[in-house]
């Protein structure tokens, strides 16, 4: 396969009120305040929230010396004279042998019992001979083999957890082996959504001519459920100025984000830039990408609002641009890198210069490591197909024309956004 270069087409300027993707970023990027509120949650609620605390151990961990190995607790020094020891008790986890060793003594030892008090050293059992209540080592034993130190994992005093931390799993588990059952974290943002359109019908309803079914609704939801939000959801919205305004009032009392899909282009039912207008701040923008061209953004008092376009990949296509890293950032979190590969194309790509493309792709590497993508196949902003077949955004940038199969393209794979 050939590696052709796409001819790069002149497009200079971009048209006055329309921003590049980039540009369009920033500026939302720099609106965004964080949510600084928190609350006090228990662990089983903490996994993937932003601490909003130091966490400092309370105790060594482990709290006692304790067993790596399930086997016999004995005195290095008497292995010298390499006699049979005597069996004097067992140790359990959880359930200490009480006494002291003395000279030519052991204690059978189970991996996490409590190391008894005169022996320093535990030989696995592997290496022992036993004949009723005496033992025979065989090998070698350094002094210390095998026992576990209070604090080797945590000392009591160390500050175990930073402040601004995406709790992960592993940090549950530790947060649990200090005695931790809560902890103070940001609160989560609120994010109400709705789809605006009168030919959206539910599911379970029958489809007049005109009609479809919603399903923005649907994406949002899932595109949400992938992020740590509260999800409010304020339905399916008419196209009257009483409804969508009656909508964002809702939003306005109890969302820190309101996403709306459908009604933010130029139609003379599209009342959601108009309304965002009368109760809030406005900034709508032709954004040189496709799909999501129009998209409004702006403020609701102190609600931060997306009016994303209707048609469904231009949904989640700005979902995945703005609102998205929006929300994260909001949440204080740093925002992860978009991994970017460049790919051979095997499938030729239509493309009309003047806008940023995000295409549908299936990508995969070849046997050298060499990523290869080819096109979903219809690329309307209306063809959710192309997006559910899809593994990867392929990017074509603005000034491009027309890319035929073999050229070199860049992709950005769907991993852990969908
Ligand atoms: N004269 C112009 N017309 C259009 C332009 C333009 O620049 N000049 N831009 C086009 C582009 S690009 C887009 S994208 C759309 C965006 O329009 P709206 O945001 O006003 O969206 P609607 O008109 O309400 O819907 C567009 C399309 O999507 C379907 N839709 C809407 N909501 C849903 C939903 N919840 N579930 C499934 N499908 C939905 C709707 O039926 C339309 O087919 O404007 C172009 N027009
Ligand atoms: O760009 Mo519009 O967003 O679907 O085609």
């Amino acid at each position: 396969m050939t590696d052709t270069k796409l001819a790069p087409v002149s497009c200079d300027t971009l048209p006055p009120g329309t921003l590049s993707v980039e540009q369009a970023q920033t500026r939302i990027f720099d609106s965004i305040s964080r949510i600084e509120a928190s609350e006090r949650v228990s662990l089983w609620q903490a996994q993937g929230r932003i601490l909003a605390q130091v966490v400092t151990a309370p105790l060594d961990v482990p709290p006692h010396r304790n067993s790596a190995m399930d086997g016999y607790a004995l005195r290095h020094a008497d292995l010298a004279a390499g006699l049979p020891l005597k069996v004097i008790g067992t140790a359990f986890a959880g359930r200490p042998f009480n006494g002291a060793v003395q000279p030519g003594e052991c204690v059978r030892i189970m991996t996490g019992a409590v190391v008894p008090e005169g022996t320093d050293s535990v030989v696995m059992q592997e290496h022992v001979q036993r004949t009723g209540d005496s033992i025979q080592i065989s090998g070698t034993l350094s002094v210390g083999e095998n026992v576990r130190h209070p604090g080797e994992d945590m000392r009591c005093g160390d500050a175990v957890l930073v402040n601004g931390r995406k709790l992960n799993a592993a940090d549950l588990g530790l947060l649990a082996s200090l005695g931790i059952g809560e902890v103070e974290v940001l609160r989560r943002p609120r994010v109400a959504f709705c789809s605006t359109g009168d030919e959206l019908k539910s599911i379970g309803e029958t489809l007049q001519p005109g009609d479809i079914y919603d399903s923005n609704r649907y994406t949002l939801y899932g595109l949400l459920q992938n992020l740590d939000v509260e999800i409010i959801d304020l339905g399916t919205v008419r196209d009257t100025p009483e409804a969508v305004e009656h909508a964002f009032q809702q939003a306005m009392q109890r969302a820190d984000v309101l996403i709306t899909s459908g009604g933010v282009s130029v139609g003379e039912a599209d009342y959601v830039a108009a309304t965002l207008q009368r109760l809030g701040q406005v900034n709508f923008w032709k954004i040189a990408m496709k799909p999501g061209k129009p998209l409004a953004v702006g403020t609701l008092g102190n609600t931060l609002f997306f009016g994303l376009p209707g048609n469904p990949v231009a949904v989640m296509t700005t979902f995945l641009l703005f609102v998205r890293p929006a929300i994260l950032q909001m949440r204080s979190e740093t925002l992860p890198r978009t991994p970017e590969y460049s790919a051979i194309c095997d499938t030729p790509l239509k493309k009309a210069p003047g806008r940023k493309d995000y295409q549908r792709g299936i990508c995969q590497q070849d046997a050298n490591g060499q990523w290869h993508v080819s096109s979903t196949g219809g690329q309307g902003s209306h063809q959710l197909r192309s997006m559910s077949q899809a593994n990867c955004f392929i990017t074509l940038p603005l000034e491009s024309g027309n890319c035929p199969a073999g050229c070199n393209v860049t992709i950005i794979p769907f991993d852990g956004l969908l």
